[in-house]
């Protein structure tokens, strides 16, 4: 049967890129979407938004909503101080399956767990299970119609603290209308927008960081 878009992106990775070297897995996978097949990574671009602000806050704890292949995963592995603890959430076990290869590829799978799940589910679990109290950074690139009832749910758990940092993919493209509603109108948030375009493409895009305040 015919091969997957992320078997094929991981196929490149094992050829392009050099085992154990994060900035080449990034590379390899920037050059696959951008010659080959276009696919929903964060790309070069928000990537390197996304890298300053992983450096500007350097957590402790942190959580990222919708791993797909790993690449947004090993960008930010690649930054972390050592012993911070990392997390990601992929429901798809096909995609948890080829999340894993890249990150081990890539060397960095000491730095991350990937767990097979939906957000809806696993952020309840998060203090029991991975002994979490509140995360320091959290990155949002899973279902754009899940953003909202997540953050609220985070808020529920008590998994945000004063200061806490959310940063948000695809605010514009494919939006999240509601999620950015909230957070720029509600007084517990400070919000601002990064511009920049949909990966890989001219399109308008762009990403939310929203620090929680109380
Ligand atoms: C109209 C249009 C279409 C597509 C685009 C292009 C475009 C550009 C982008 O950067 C995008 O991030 C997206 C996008 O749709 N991303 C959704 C990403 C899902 C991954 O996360 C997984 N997942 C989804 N919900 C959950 C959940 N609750 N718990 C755990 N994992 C979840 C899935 O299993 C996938 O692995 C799309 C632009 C415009
Ligand atoms: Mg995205």
């Amino acid at each position: 049967t015919r091969s997957t878009r992320p078997q094929r992106m991981l196929k490149a990775v094992q050829k392009k890129a050099t085992k154990g070297d994060p900035e080449s897995v990034i590379s390899a996978i920037d050059y696959f979407c951008k010659h080959s097949e276009w696919a929903m990574n964060v790309g070069d671009e928000k990537g390197s938004i996304l890298d300053s602000v992983v450096t500007e806050v350097n957590p402790s704890t942190v959580l990222e909503l919708g791993t797909y292949c790993g690449y947004s995963t090993v960008r930010i592995a690649r930054l972390l101080s050592p012993g911070t603890k990392f997390i990601t959430l992929e429901f798809n076990p096909a995609n948890v399956t080829i999340a894993r290869q890249i990150i081990a590829y890539a060397g960095l799978q000491d730095k991350v767990t990937v767990v097979e799940g939906s957000s809806g589910d696993l952020i309840p679990q998060m203090k029991e299970r991975f002994g979490i109290t509140t995360f320091d950074f959290i990155f949002l690139d899973h279902w754009k119609d899940r953003y909202l009832p997540d953050i609220k749910l985070f808020e529920e758990c008590g998994l945000l603290r004063k200061g806490s940092v959310l940063l948000a993919d695809n605010v514009i493209c494919p939006g999240a209308p509601e999620y950015l509603e909230y957070v720029r109108n509600s007084p517990r948030y400070e919000s601002r927008y990064y511009p920049a375009h949909l990966e890989y493409t001219k399109v308008e895009d762009g990403l939310e960081k929203s620090v929680f305040l109380e």
